[in-house]
């Protein structure tokens, strides 16, 4: 079985989490692609009022355009259950999210709702993060400066191109620089150190965010609970 099918497996699984009357938030990538529409076949099915927040156009564009009733986040309420994608995920529930380049709509979406699940096939379940690059969304003015800070400090910042080579530009224009660490044993430090770097727009470190985490194996979904 390919990653894909995995991907699938988790995501009609965590269809099942959603509930009527919910206000859902909906991440970005093709794990969530197969969420999206697995939700919007239990909307068909068994008319489930359901309003829903996207962290992408894409997203957006795939949930309307298959019914499910979408709105801007300014207008929503705090959000009941967000489901979303991620790149890594280690045994405590910290996660590196934002390969699709989508990380701070993403964290500003999860950051607003009460639960966050995420989907995964189970390559992504990893003992430690750090072997996917770390994604960090930085404003273009004084990128080479902020580069030579990160080199300075091993983080290894490699500018995000597309596959043609142009620039990756974020939905608000920014670039992506992909930091190759390797591994980070402790990601609240890096977190906060990145947080505090004047031209970093966000960074892909999503800690303490989702307490659910379905992975896609061969022989089914398996449900991971994070300890309260
Ligand atoms: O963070 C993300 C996008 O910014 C995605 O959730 C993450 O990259 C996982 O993507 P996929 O489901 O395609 O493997």
């Amino acid at each position: 079985m390919n990653a894909d099918q995995m991907k699938q497996i988790a995501a009609e699984k965590a269809a099942t989490y959603v509930e009527d009357g919910m206000m859902l938030g909906l991440g970005t990538g093709s794990t969530v692609f197969y969420l999206v529409e697995a939700v919007a076949r239990r909307v068909q099915a068994e008319g489930l009022q359901l309003t829903a927040v996207a962290t992408s156009s894409r997203t957006a564009k795939q949930a309307s355009e298959l019914g499910i009733k979408m709105i801007d986040l300014n207008d929503a309420p705090t959000l009941d259950l967000t489901i979303d994608g991620a790149d890594e995920i280690s045994a405590d529930f910290q996660g590196i999210k934002g390969g699709g380049g989508a990380l701070l709509l993403e964290k500003i979406v999860a950051l607003n709702s009460r639960r966050n699940l995420w989907i995964v096939d189970e390559s992504k379940i990893v003992p430690q993060l750090g072997a996917f690059p770390l994604p960090i969304e930085v404003i273009p003015f004084g990128l080479a400066k902020l580069t030579q800070r990160l080199e300075a400090e091993d983080l290894h910042p490699v500018l995000r191109r597309q596959a043609n080579g142009e620039l990756f530009l974020t939905h608000n224009k920014n670039y992506i620089l992909d930091l190759h660490i390797g591994n980070i044993p402790h990601p609240h430090v890096l977190g906060e150190w990145l947080d505090h770097q004047t031209g970093v727009v966000e960074h892909g470190l999503f800690l303490d965010v989702a307490k659910t985490v379905v992975v896609g194996h061969p022989a089914g979904p398996e449900v991971l609970q994070a300890p309260r």
